[in-house]
C-alpha cells in the first residue's frame, strides 16, 4: 500500500521546456547583476563560498566565480550551490510576473485526490527547495504548496544516488515499500528502486526504451489500482 508519493519536476509535473526554455535563460541573464548586487548578503555569501569549495579555489573573485556558474549552466551541472544562487534569481521573475510555473493539466487533480485518499505528497528535485516552493507556489494554477507535506533536494544526495532515497525514507519515516517515486529519468527510478522504493515513469515525450520502469503518460493514469499494487 502507497503511504507517500515523491515526485520530481522537472519532466514529470511540469514540461522540460519551462524549465530549459524559461527559468533557465532567465537565470543566465540575470545571473551577473544578481550576484555584484547581492554577492554581500548572507545567503549569496554562502552559496558563493560553497561553490569556491566545490571548485577548490578559495580564492575565486566573484568574477571568476560566476565564468564557473556559466561553465555549470552549459552542463546542466546539478550543484547544490548553482541551484541554490538559481532559486535566488527566479523568485525576482516570480514576483515580478515574467512567469508562472509551468504544471500538466493532470496534476492538480491526481495531486489533490490522492492527499484527500490520505496519500502523503512530497517533492524531490535538484533544484533548490525554495526554487520548488516558488514554482509550486506561483505555478499556473496559483498557490499549491498546502498539497505538499515536506520538500527535498540535492542535500539528501543527488537524484541517481542509491543513498539519496534511504536518506528520504528516513525523513519520511515511512518504510520504503510504502513510498513511490515519480520521475521521468529512468536512471533516477534505477536509484529508487535500489533502495526499495516502489517506482512509475513519466513519459511526457518521446519513450525511454532502456527503463524497466512501469511508464504512465500522465498523473491521471495512476489509479488506485496502481498505487495499490
Ligand atoms: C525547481 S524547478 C527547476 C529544476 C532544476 O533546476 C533542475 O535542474 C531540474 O533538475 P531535476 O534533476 O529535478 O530534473
Ligand atoms: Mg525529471
Amino acid at each position: 500500500m502507497i503511504r507517500a508519493i515523491v515526485t520530481d519536476i522537472e519532466g514529470t509535473t511540469s514540461d522540460i521546456r519551462f524549465v530549459h526554455n524559461v527559468l533557465f535563460p532567465y537565470a543566465r541573464e540575470n545571473l551577473p547583476a544578481f550576484i555584484k548586487g547581492n554577492e554581500q548578503q548572507p545567503a549569496v555569501a554562502q552559496a558563493l563560498a560553497d561553490l569556491r569549495a566545490e571548485v577548490n579555489r578559495p580564492d575565486a573573485t566573484a568574477q571568476e566565480l560566476i565564468e564557473v556558474l556559466y561553465g555549470f549552466m552549459d552542463e546542466d551541472r546539478k550543484s547544490t550551490a548553482l541551484k541554490a544562487l538559481q532559486g535566488m534569481i527566479w523568485r525576482d521573475g516570480y514576483l515580478n510576473g515574467s512567469f508562472t510555473g509551468h504544471l500538466y493539466a493532470d496534476v492538480l487533480p491526481a495531486l489533490k485526490q490522492w492527499q484527500q485518499q490520505g496519500v502523503a505528497l512530497y517533492v524531490y528535485s535538484s533544484g533548490s527547495v525554495a526554487a520548488q516552493k516558488l514554482l509550486f507556489g506561483y505555478s499556473d494554477a496559483g498557490d499549491i504548496t498546502d498539497l505538499f507535506s515536506g520538500y527535498f533536494d540535492t542535500h539528501v544526495g543527488a537524484k541517481r544516488e542509491v543513498n539519496s532515497y534511504r536518506n528520504i525514507a528516513e525523513q519520511i519515516a515511512l518504510p520504503a515499500a510504502e513510498l513511490l517515486f515519480l520521475s521521468d529519468i529512468h536512471q533516477e527510478l534505477d536509484a529508487a528502486r535500489e533502495a526499495g522504493w516502489n517506482t512509475l515513469q513519466l513519459i511526457r515525450g518521446e519513450a525511454d526504451a532502456e527503463s524497466s520502469h512501469r511508464q504512465v503518460s500522465g498523473f491521471d493514469q495512476i489509479n488506485q489500482e496502481l498505487l495499490n499494487s
